[in-house]
């Protein structure tokens, strides 16, 4: 039952001998009834000339059943379900006579007679008696709604006379629930007839926390047959204007209740649908059993029934099971385990011959211990810490994050001083700039990076370079440099590299070009045709990105036309479910032209839709490796250039604060370089510990081949 998300509707026909075959027909399937209808002011299209045919699907359709099978199929599982925590409820619709009463309370002369009332009682007796785990507590309230007002049918004065409750309200938890201030609760522990009835049961294991809560309501609607039908007078036609009013506040409630697009359900029109409001849409499993008449006279009250019973059908509701959690059951609960569980402990330490371990919390001294252990463990003084306990290990990972913090301050101290000594950088500003030109360059500001001067531990090296203090645009000169006075040329072609990177094995110098400044040099020279290759790869990706950008523009268009279709089927359709599906001579559904055109329309723009997403996907799946290529192109050209900047401007070894000062500042010099050849990224992506980065570059640069890097591979 709870499985349902939706109102299940069954239909009943009040057993006659004048059923009228040729207007209502019950097909084999036990859930279809067609109903033909002479032909009136409607103007829809007419079939066998006069009659107008409409078919109806429910839930099942109940007709010569008896009072045992109806209960089976409509109140059992609600029955159930209330026993595991699932509101429910039950309500019988129709117009008057057409068997409600009789199907809520049945016939109260003769037992197997008996309606739902009587038996979902007997049943929930039945199982609580079968359910020996839980404790269970039923309450009982008859509530009548006459006129508008609420009449509690259990609240007795002395004397046995009924006091006409006037207190009673339909009122609204803060969570939305609905419920009825002053109503009386019976407690029933046999069976006992009743309207509405509450449950409450837990579980007879009294360290279980839990509980469910439950609602069951059998409600007996009142007669729904039109005012002028009755035919009333005085104070039954007042009767009857009541009535009439909350069945037609009830059925606008289910109008907005069936509408998806419906915000607002005008639940506190009336005292009915307030009250049914947790029923209708809630969290509760709900039935509606229509009671028709079968015969000829009554075919237009029937037509209503049962599309007033199909808009039902479309009533979404979601059934939770209530549960509660009983906090002081919870916290027993929870101190018998930890006792039950420290008892377990103690017996395998005394197994394992570690009595002597306590699990308490830890005292000053003993996280004094813990703290000096970690220190010297840090130091290299203590080889190991024997752990005993969980809460020794916490201590010293504790230990451990707190040495952790304190050095990370101390390198950031360290850093930032550093920093300080250098020319302010925006890193978004590179990655722009980087991004602009479409290739890798040395944006301006980079070029003011100072590099601090790296000092010969041996021969002292005489710089006279003039081309590498040329502006990085003019590379047209590769830049030389002198040793020992004499003139050295950087190679200018990668032809010349192997030769002349011994060369520049031997180059020692005093002051380095600047890393961007060489950069420009080595693309322009050695690194020309990865450079090239780059350059290609990147246009080839910006294509594929265009690409992509155009046909999500069209995918979105597609579903954009498509959701309009839809709703405009859907439209459609709830039109014609409301009234009831128009069929053909032959039976078969008949649909309108309108419709059949949408539904064309739908499944031409779907087809469309399809053929541009597989195309999109394709797209996705280049550009995906088109940005793979270009990655592994740039971690190429940086990996390579660092080896040929290492053998051309061989560093010296230092000591001291001097050399710590040179790593650091070459540290941050590599982290404005990583930002420039991944522009997108993040710094923080950038990991700044070269380790790191060189794993990567070797990874992905392993087996990068030209080949690999070609456009037209891509295009393949
Ligand atoms: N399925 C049935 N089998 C036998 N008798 C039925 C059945 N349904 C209805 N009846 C009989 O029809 C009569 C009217 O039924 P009932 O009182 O249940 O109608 P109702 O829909 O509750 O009417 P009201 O709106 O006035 O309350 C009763 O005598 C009832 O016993």
């Amino acid at each position: 039952m709870s499985a349902h998300n939706g109102v299940t509707v069954y239909v009943r026909i009040r057993p006659t001998a004048q059923f009228v075959q040729e207007l209502i027909e019950l097909l084999p399937d036990q859930q279809t009834v067609v109903v033909r209808q002479k032909k009136k002011s409607r103007k829809e299209i007419m079939l066998n000339n006069q009659v107008s045919s409409w078919s109806f699907r429910f839930n099942g359709v109940l007709n010569n059943v008896t009072q045992e099978e109806v209960y089976q199929q409509v109140t059992h599982s609600v029955v159930i379900g209330a026993l595991e925590g699932y509101n429910g409820t039950v309500m019988c619709y129709g117009q008057t006579g057409a068997g409600k009463t009789y199907t809520m309370t049945g016939a109260t002369e003769c037992y197997k007679k008996r309606g739902l009332i009587p038996r979902a009682i007997q049943e929930v007796f039945h199982e609580i008696d079968s359910r020996v785990d839980h404790t269970f507590s039923v309450h009982l309230s008859y509530l009548e709604i006459y006129n508008e007002s609420l009449v509690d049918l259990l609240a007795l004065v002395k004397g046995g006379q009924r006091r006409h409750c006037t207190t009673l309200a339909v009122v609204e938890e803060s969570d939305g629930k609905v419920s009825i201030k002053g109503l009386s609760l019976h407690p029933v522990h046999t069976e006992e007839a009743a309207l509405n009835l509450l449950f409450e049961s837990r579980s007879r294991i009294l360290s279980n926390a839990t509980y469910v809560t439950s609602k069951l309501n059998l409600v007996d609607l009142a007669g729904s047959e039109r005012l002028s039908k009755t035919g009333s007078e005085g104070q039954v036609q007042k009767e009857a204007l009541y009535i009439n009013r909350s069945l037609s506040f009830l059925e606008q409630a289910i109008l907005a209740l069936a509408d998806q697009r419906r915000e607002h359900v005008p639940f506190r029109q009336s005292k009915l649908t307030h009250a049914l409001k947790d029923t209708l849409g809630g969290n509760c499993n709900t039935v509606l059993v229509a009671n028709v008449y079968g015969e000829a006279e009554q075919i237009d009250e029937t037509l209503s029934t049962l599309r007033f019973a199909t808009r039902m059908k479309c009533v979404r509701t979601e059934p939770t099971v209530n549960k509660h959690i009983d906090p002081a059951l919870q916290i027993q609960r929870l101190q018998k385990e930890i006792e039950i569980l420290k008892h377990e402990l103690s017996f395998h330490n005394t197994l394992a011959d570690k009595a002597a371990v306590t699990y308490e919390e830890m005292s000053e001294a003993q996280l004094a211990v813990v703290k000096g252990e970690v220190q010297k463990y840090l130091a290299g003084t203590l080889d190991e810490i024997s752990m005993v306990s969980v809460r020794q290990i916490q201590a010293v990972f504790a230990q451990f994050k707190k040495a952790f913090q304190e050095q990370e301050q101390r390198l950031k101290k360290q850093v930032e001083s550093n920093q300080s000594a250098l020319p302010t950088l925006d890193a978004k500003e590179l990655v722009e700039e980087a991004g602009a030109e479409n290739q890798l360059v040395a944006p301006a500001s980079l070029q003011r990076l100072s590099v601090s001067p790296c000092r010969s531990k041996g021969k002292k090296i005489k710089e006279s370079n003039r081309k590498s203090e040329q502006s990085s645009t003019d590379l047209s000169e590769p830049p030389t440099m002198t040793q020992s006075g004499t003139e050295i040329d950087i190679p200018a072609s990668a032809a010349e590299s192997e030769e002349s990177t011994k060369d520049d094995a031997k180059i020692r110098c005093d002051t380095p070009p600047s890393k961007m400044e060489a950069f420009e040099i080595y693309k322009s020279e050695k690194g020309s045709e990865i450079n090239r290759i780059l350059k290609e790869n990147k246009s080839v990706l910006k294509e594929r990105l265009a690409e992509l950008h155009k046909l999500t523009g069209i995918i979105n268009s597609i579903k954009r036309d498509i959701d309009h279709t839809s709703f405009q089927l859907q439209l459609c359709r709830e039109q014609r479910q409301s009234q009831g599906q128009l069929v053909s001579a032959d039976g078969e559904p008949v649909l309108d032209e309108a419709e059949v055109t949408l539904l064309m329309k739908l499944r031409e723009t779907k087809d469309k839709y399809r053929q541009n997403y597989e195309e999109l996907l394709s797209t996705k799946a280049e550009v995906q490796y088109c940005r793979h290529l270009v990655d592994q192109c740039r971690v190429r050209i940086f990996t390579e250039f660092e080896s040929w900047y290492n053998e051309s401007f061989l560093l010296p070894e230092e000591e001291g604060d001097e050399q710590e000062h040179y790593e650091s500042s070459r540290f941050l010099e590599r982290q404005e370089y990583l930002m420039v050849l991944f522009p997108g990224r993040t710094a923080g992506d950038l990991k700044p510990t070269n380790s790191n980065y060189l794993q990567l570059s070797i990874k992905q640069g392993a087996d990068l081949t030209t080949s690999h890097l070609a456009p037209r591979n891509i295009a393949s």
